[in-house]
């Protein structure tokens, strides 16, 4: 059979090698495996990491997983590659693996940085997460110029900001393939109000836009699948909910971190949506924090509808009611700050 034949063929592989003398495991695909999209994941050793490396491994969509990190990814992806999907993982650890982990990706997600402990404010982190973003989109820029990029590492209202200005110096930005990954905002969203609404919430959609931190997070329930019309105390107590579910989670951690498991589960559900549009299905829409012109600031979160290319189009927000304006007009403020701030970083800094 087929099967053993290749079975037998691909002696034993070591995360980081192929066996000498035998077919690779790339060689294998070549003559008939599935084929698919190369992802690396930075930041893969971590809380968010670990459970999104599973997840992609087991996305047929996925044929090459890259994961790095500065600790602990050898484990990781030894681990990780005794699950029995066609998905080929690799480990890298250090920077200086950088490189190697990133050469020839079609799609790079990083959760790569600190996460908050009670008390702190997304900002809180950028201090650490700044530089460690900025050092990992300039191996972006370098090894693989045309990649996808999910941004997940906070604050997101400002890593994006880093990591286009990053890619704008080094000559290799395409907006269509910079998105900041807020989809966990999205999937809270349709959780909640599916508990309101008493419904499955695989059927609920709630478009949220503007940013991710704080007020910045605006789920636009008026627009909400399938239709219905809240009361005044239901937005509240929604909105409210929505915009912080993060501190939620930090706070029932209890200083063991942030949310990483629905994280990983919003950003596999994110991926996934991104990989299909790739690969050339029709329709694909997701909320997503892009390079954008529906209102005054440079980077906004709204619906995209994705394609080949990565972001075709960003959509208009639709109509908002009065509440739902109010919230834009006073998120606006504090997302433009923290979109200078990423700017002025980068400015600052010798590439
Ligand atoms: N966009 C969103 O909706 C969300 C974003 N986050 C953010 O994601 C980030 C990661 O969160 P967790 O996984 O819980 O944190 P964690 O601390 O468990 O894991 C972070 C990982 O990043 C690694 N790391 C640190 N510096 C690195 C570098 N220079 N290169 C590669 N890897 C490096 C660490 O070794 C660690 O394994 C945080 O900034 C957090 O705030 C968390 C939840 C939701
Ligand atoms: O709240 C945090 O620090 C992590 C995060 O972004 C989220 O859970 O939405």
């Amino acid at each position: 059979m087929a099967a053993e034949r290749l079975a037998r063929m691909i002696k034993h592989l070591q995360p980081d090698q192929e066996a000498p003398g035998v077919l690779s495991m790339q060689d294998c695909r070549m003559q008939g495996g599935s084929p698919g999209f190369k992802v690396a994941l930075l930041g893969a050793s971590g809380g968010i990491g670990k459970p999104l490396a599973l997840l992609l491994k087991m996305n047929p969509l996925v044929s090459v997983l890259h994961l790095y990190d500065v600790v602990n990814t050898p484990g990781v992806t030894a681990d990780l590659s005794h699950t029995d999907t066609s998905t080929l993982v690799r480990g890298y650890v250090g920077k200086d693996q950088l490189e190697a982990s990133l050469v020839g990706m079609d799609l790079v997600i990083i959760p790569a940085g600190v996460p908050r402990k009670p008390g702190m404010t997304r900002d809180d982190l950028f201090n650490i997460n700044a530089g460690i973003v900025r050092t990992l989109c300039e191996g972006v820029a370098k090894c693989c110029p045309n990649a996808v990029v999910h941004i997940i590492s906070n604050p997101v209202n400002s890593t994006v900001p880093i990591a286009a200005e990053v890619f704008k110096r080094k000559g290799v930005y395409d907006p269509r393939r910079l998105m900041g990954v807020t989809s966990l905002d999205v999937v809270r969203a349709n959780t909640f109000v599916a508990e309101v609404l008493g419904v499955d919430p695989q059927l609920v959609d709630v478009p949220v836009i503007g940013g991710h931190a704080g007020i910045t997070i605006l789920p636009l329930l008026s627009q909400v699948k399938p239709a219905y019309s809240f009361t005044k105390d239901e937005v509240t107590y929604l909105t409210k909910r929505i915009q912080n579910g993060g501190t939620e989670v930090v706070e029932a951690k209890a200083g063991a971190g942030s949310a990483t498991l629905s994280m990983a589960y919003a950003a596999a559900k994110f991926a996934d949506s991104t990989l299909r549009a790739l690969r050339g299905e029709a329709g694909v829409i997701q909320c997503a924090f892009v390079p954008s012109q529906v209102t005054d600031l440079p980077y906004f979160a709204s619906k995209v509808w994705l394609g080949r290319n990565g972001v075709e189009e960003v959509l208009p927000l639709g109509p908002l009611n009065e509440y739902e304006r109010e919230g834009l007009a006073k998120l606006k403020m504090e997302l433009k700050a923290s979109i200078e701030k990423g700017i002025a970083f980068v400015a600052r800094q010798q590439l």
